[in-house]
């Protein structure tokens, strides 16, 4: 997973943002790059504005002076560059390594594009080798714990259900003020059926399966950049 990877798809994503943009601005070691080379236009007079998906990415883009909304203010974007954990068939996505999957899913959902860029690690035959992140209330995580581990026996998961935490060993805290999950499954078959499960537990803030919101990848490797469409 090389940064030059990453910059790459990040300069291929930029190739599609045009001056007066409304542009969701993605969480992770790739997106960072996609901000940094947007921060870089910004400085020579390109106009955009734009909604972050994390106070991490809020903090990165305020640093470089790029006008930034919420979807308070503004409720549609034009598009949305974001990371991605796995790129799986029709473009369907584990996303939230980051944490920021909620935050993540309403910007693209609230795109009229999503843009992911990734390096070619990230692109896989089935989704669910990655954990899939499902953000959870902190109220009833027992209770929750519990109806989530019945989904995942469901779903023939193949790993565990396991508390995120964070480096200095405590609950990993979302920006939104929950927890995570982080289900192993191996591979998922019926992404849509799991999807309407986790929902239908009522503790389940949202979860990192992104179906049918991407609309292209750009896939980095040593042979250069692969563009994935829907
Ligand atoms: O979903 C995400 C954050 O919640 C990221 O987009 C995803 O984890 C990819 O990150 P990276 O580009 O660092 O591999």
């Amino acid at each position: 997973m090389s940064e030059i990877e990453k910059r790459q798809a990040a300069a291929c994503a930029l190739e599609e943002v045009r001056s007066g943009m409304r542009i969701g601005l993605g969480t992770g070691s790739t997106a960072r790059h996609f901000v940094d080379l947007l921060g870089e236009r910004v400085a020579n007079g390109f106009e955009c504005l734009c909604v972050p998906t994390s106070e991490t990415t809020a903090d990165q883009a305020a640093a470089l002076n790029i006008p930034l909304t919420d979807l308070e203010t503004i409720d549609r974007l034009d598009i949305t560059i974001d990371g991605a954990d796995e790129i799986g068939p029709g473009l369907s996505l584990i996303k939230g390594g980051g944490g920021a999957l909620l935050r993540e899913k309403i910007v693209a959902a609230a795109s009229d594009r999503m843009v992911v860029i990734a390096d070619s690690s990230k692109v896989v035959e089935a989704l669910g080798r990655f954990p899939l992140p499902v953000e959870v209330n902190r109220f009833g995580l027992g209770a929750t714990r519990r109806s989530l581990e019945l989904v995942l026996v469901e779903h023939q998961a193949q790993g565990a259900l396991n508390l995120r935490l964070n480096s200095a060993g405590n609950p990993f805290v979302t920006d939104g003020g929950h927890l995570i999950l982080d289900a192993l499954f191996g591979r998922i078959s019926a992404p849509e059926a799991l999807s309407q499960a986790l929902l239908n537990i009522p503790g389940v803030v949202q979860h990192g399966l992104f179906l049918g919101l991407c609309k292209r990848a750009y896939v980095a490797s040593p042979d250069g950049v692969r563009t994935l469409n829907d």
